[in-house]
């Protein structure tokens, strides 16, 4: 199989110095320990594939099998680098509960926050400030596109933070890791490489951008990739993952919005809403960014009939942690009907209220809006990933793109009045666009593979380790 991983050897090169500071020189130390169901075995993560090796070195684990009905640990690894991977994570979360009960624990982590140093502990803040100078996140995510160098960027880290990430790891036990994340395969699969348990622990992608996604989603490492659409799926081929590895289900969402079955008069009444006058949503994603200030004034204008003196259409404004935005937003004299909001909960509600969105094209808010039957208005997208959303929406007949305030006021006015058949027609098309069972798919797809992973179903597991309290 092509592989973009840096071999077990070359990095053992780089990161010696490192390693042994780790593990001393635990390489040679190895004997049999017990076996049998009900045994007890101290092992380390040096071990070949089939066999834990004993270990009596630093970073000693036990290794206790527990008979085959024990919960599976499943570790869902993310970063709050936007809303849309924690909202991905929650969703897969949720689905397992839903499907399968107390069969699988499931930990939503940024293990890097937790356990690793700068740069890894700070990407939030990074990301922030990167997507703010657009160019410079232009840049960044062009320049590391090609596999050399963001595998020369990734391995470096990995070395330098190798212990911290294993302590990260096995602090949670995972029988399962499940990345929703570009920059947590790398790190966490050599780790799992390194410690001989890569055949161990089943290990899958779950990619949450629709299009134009960065090249480092595709390890072909993993034991499965899970890609929203079948354009990332021809990417992933292309990046050298096989046929075996891609399944194609669709972007996970939030399963409170695929099995919602809510009325949008009931909605209405419960949020408050005009009940007859059509609605918009306006977003800025979880940061509440972009143009919703110009857009929600524009739209204070366009949605108000000055000949007929009366509203044609009601506007809700959810500004998220943007505090700055939903108070000027809430001081403002309005002629129609306006609610502005700060972070929700609860958007499945929010969208079932309403008629249309405008959004930036942050792929977790458009996929909810394709399942809502929701016609989108994508005003701004992030360089890069976000791209590729836009053909993804507009080719689809799902909405329009444009960068205008005024522009989009008139859209959505239109819409609202003399245009009613064309918000119909794309409606339609977004339904048609939508995958609401693709959460469950995912997750369905991940208990197969974990039940055909003999060792793993049949041979579990639990990990008490010492080796954290050395670090
Ligand atoms: C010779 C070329 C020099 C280029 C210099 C670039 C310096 C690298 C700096 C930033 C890395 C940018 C990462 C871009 C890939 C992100 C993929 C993506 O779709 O993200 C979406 C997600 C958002 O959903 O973006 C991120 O998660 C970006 C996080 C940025 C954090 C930057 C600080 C961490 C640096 C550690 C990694 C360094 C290695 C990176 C190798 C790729
Ligand atoms: O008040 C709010 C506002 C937003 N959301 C939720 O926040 C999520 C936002 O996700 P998006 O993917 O739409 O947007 P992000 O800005 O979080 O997207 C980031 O993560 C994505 C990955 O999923 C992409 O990589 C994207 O380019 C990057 O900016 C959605 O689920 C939305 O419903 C809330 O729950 N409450």
């Amino acid at each position: 199989m092509a592989t973009n991983l840096v071999s077990p050897k070359k990095v053992a090169s780089i990161t010696e110095r490192v390693w042994q500071s780790v593990y001393g020189n635990s390489s040679s130390s190895s004997s049999g320990g017990g076996s049998g169901s009900n045994h007890q075995r101290r092992c380390s993560y040096e071990s070949d594939d089939d066999e834990y090796e004993d270990y009596d070195g630093v970073g000693t684990v036990q290794l206790m099998q527990m008979g085959s009905e024990r919960t599976k640990n499943v570790l869902i690894l993310m970063s709050d680098t936007g809303g849309g991977h924690r909202a991905s994570a929650e969703a897969i979360r949720d689905a397992f509960s839903i499907e399968f009960g107390d069969e699988y624990r499931i930990i939503v982590k940024d293990v890097w926050k937790e356990y690793t140093g700068w740069p890894l502990n700070d990407m939030e803040r990074s990301y922030k400030f990167m997507v703010k100078h657009v160019q410079l996140w232009k840049v960044a995510f062009h320049s590391t596109s090609p596999r050399w160098i963001h595998s020369c960027y990734l391995a470096a880290i990995a070395a330098y933070y190798a212990k911290e990430v294993e302590a990260g790891l096995m602090e949670y036990k995972p029988d399962i890791i499940i990345s929703v994340h570009p920059l947590m395969q790398h790190i966490p699969l050599w780790v799992l490489k390194w410690q001989g348990l890569q055949k161990k622990v089943v290990f899958v992608t779950v990619i949450t951008d629709l299009n134009s996604c960065h090249p480092t989603w595709f390890h072909p490492g993993v034991n499965r990739c899970y890609c929203p659409s079948n354009e990332v799926a021809k990417r992933a081929l292309y990046d050298g993952l096989e046929e075996s590895q891609v399944r194609v289900f669709g972007l996970p969402i939030r399963p409170s919005f695929a099995r919602a079955v809510l009325s949008k008069d009931d909605l209405r009444k419960e949020l408050e809403m005009d009940t007859d006058l059509p609605a918009v949503l306006l977003v800025g994603g979880g940061e509440g960014v972009g143009p919703v200030k110009e857009t929600a004034k524009a739209l204070g204008e366009s949605l108000y009939d000055k000949d007929q003196e009366k509203p044609i259409g009601q506007l809700i404004v959810i500004c998220g942690r943007n505090k700055g935005l939903a108070s000027t937003l809430e001081s403002k004299e309005w002629k129609i009907p306006v609610k502005v909001r700060g972070f929700e909960t609860q958007m499945e509600k929010w969208m079932g209220a309403c008629d249309c969105i405008i959004t930036k094209a942050g792929p977790g808010t458009i996929a909810e809006a394709l399942i809502t039957g929701l016609p989108i208005v994508l005003n701004d997208y992030i360089p890069g990933q976000e791209k590729g959303n836009v053909p993804y929406v507009v080719d689809n007949g799902a909405g329009v793109f444009t960068r205008s305030s005024s522009e989009t006021a008139r859209i959505v006015a239109e819409w609202f009045s003399t245009k009613t058949d064309e918000l119909q027609r794309m409606s339609e098309n977004a339904l048609k666009l939508a995958q609401p069972e693709a959460v469950f798919d995912i997750v369905k797809d991940i208990h197969e593979l974990a039940l055909q992973r003999g060792p793993l179903a049949n041979i579990p597991y639990v990990l008490t380790s010492s080796f954290t309290s050395l670090i």
